[in-house]
């Protein structure tokens, strides 16, 4: 997989949130994590990210990019949640990088 494979993964995924957060469904982990409200999808971001430090520390690569692949998932819901895409975050990286 090259980089834009990467990103366009990254975009089809947001998708699939964006639709978890506006068709609810039972079996799905996006909807049960969003109806606990914005403090959870929050604690589940902070949760990941110490747990990305953790590995990135001490563990292993393996482990390390299974909660960095954790964290990204969750920090996309929480945008999501509040009404942001991936695309508003890389605008400001574009502003800083210019
Ligand atoms: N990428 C992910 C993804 N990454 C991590 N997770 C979930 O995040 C949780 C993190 O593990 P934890 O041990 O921290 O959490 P937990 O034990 O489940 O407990 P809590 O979150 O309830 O505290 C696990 O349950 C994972 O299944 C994900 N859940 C869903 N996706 C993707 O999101 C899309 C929609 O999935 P559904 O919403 O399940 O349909 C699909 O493309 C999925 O592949």
């Amino acid at each position: 997989m090259n980089n834009e494979q990467s990103l366009a993964f990254l975009s089809k995924l947001e998708k699939v949130i964006q639709d978890r957060l506006q068709n609810p469904s039972e079996e799905s982990y996006t909807s049960k994590i969003a109806q606990k409200g914005v403090n959870k999808v929050a604690q589940k971001v902070g949760e990941e990210a110490v747990e990305t430090v953790i590995e990135a520390v001490n563990g292993t690569e393996e482990l390390l990019k299974e909660e960095a692949a954790d964290l990204i998932y969750h920090l996309l819901l929480l945008l999501n949640y509040k009404g942001l895409e991936l695309k508003d975050i890389v605008k400001v990286l574009e502003k800083r990088h210019s």
